[in-house]
């Protein structure tokens, strides 16, 4: 699996903005979305092309497209879904799918609730969103879950990710390209990440 850590000024600066803990609900919720653009820049620049022919008004010329069937964006709910909009302004097109999951506050393990997946699959290139990598137990059954409907390329985009989840979803799944906005220190006795910004779901709906 290959790693890549973001080293654009404009997304370490908008990751420190939502550590803050006196950052509001809106702003926490916009700067999510601008930082998964940023991220989906980064992300996407591999993305197949292929040529085809175009009649500009001065001539025609061969020029090049996105090729393949449109990407598919799976957010890990609830957090993930503050992602999705960021990686819809750079493509448009794109289907979007659903994994339900939850962190038990005491094992800290993940529960499925909901899964639902675009239509060939198995073609898509899949881009997983979810804020927060931790223990890394959700990103890892996610991947399995997609994998077991037929999902193949798949790329993992979160913004701020502890080491041991980092490590977790390399063993799990070394063929996928995970994109890590900063990595942070550890994670605490409750399973969050140090220094982190605590708890995306609740800060992007304003629950607690
Ligand atoms: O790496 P892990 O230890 O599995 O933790 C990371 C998961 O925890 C958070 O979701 P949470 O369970 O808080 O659900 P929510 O998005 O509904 O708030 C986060 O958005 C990840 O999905
Ligand atoms: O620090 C953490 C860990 C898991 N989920 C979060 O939202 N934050
Ligand atoms: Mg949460």
């Amino acid at each position: 699996m290959s790693v890549s850590y973001m080293t654009h000024p404009l997304i370490k600066h908008k990751i420190t903005l939502i550590r803050r803990e006196t950052t509001g609900t809106n702003e926490f919720r916009k700067i999510i979305e601008e930082i998964a653009m940023l991220m989906g820049y980064e992300a996407l620049a591999d993305l197949p092309t292929t040529d085809v022919e175009v009649k500009t008004p001065i001539e025609t010329t061969i020029q090049p497209v996105i090729d393949g069937k449109k990407l598919a964006v799976v957010p890990i709910l609830r957090a993930g879904l503050g992602m999705v909009n960021g990686i819809l302004a750079l493509v448009p097109s794109a289907k979007v799918g659903h994994i339900g999951l939850y962190r038990d506050p005491e094992t800290h393990q993940p529960h499925e609730y909901y899964c639902k997946l675009p239509d060939s699959i198995e073609e898509r290139q899949i881009v997983v969103v979810d804020p927060m990598l931790a223990t890394g137990d959700s990103a890892v059954d996610t991947v399995t879950m997609i994998k077991q409907h037929g999902g193949k390329k798949i790329k993992f985009m979160s913004i701020i990710a502890a080491p041991e989840g980092v490590s977790a979803l390399m063993k799990a799944h070394p063929d996928i390209q995970l994109y890590v906005g900063c990595l942070d220190r550890q994670l605490n006795e409750n399973a969050y990440i140090c220094p982190g910004l605590g708890d995306a779901g609740d800060r992007i709906f304003g629950t607690i």
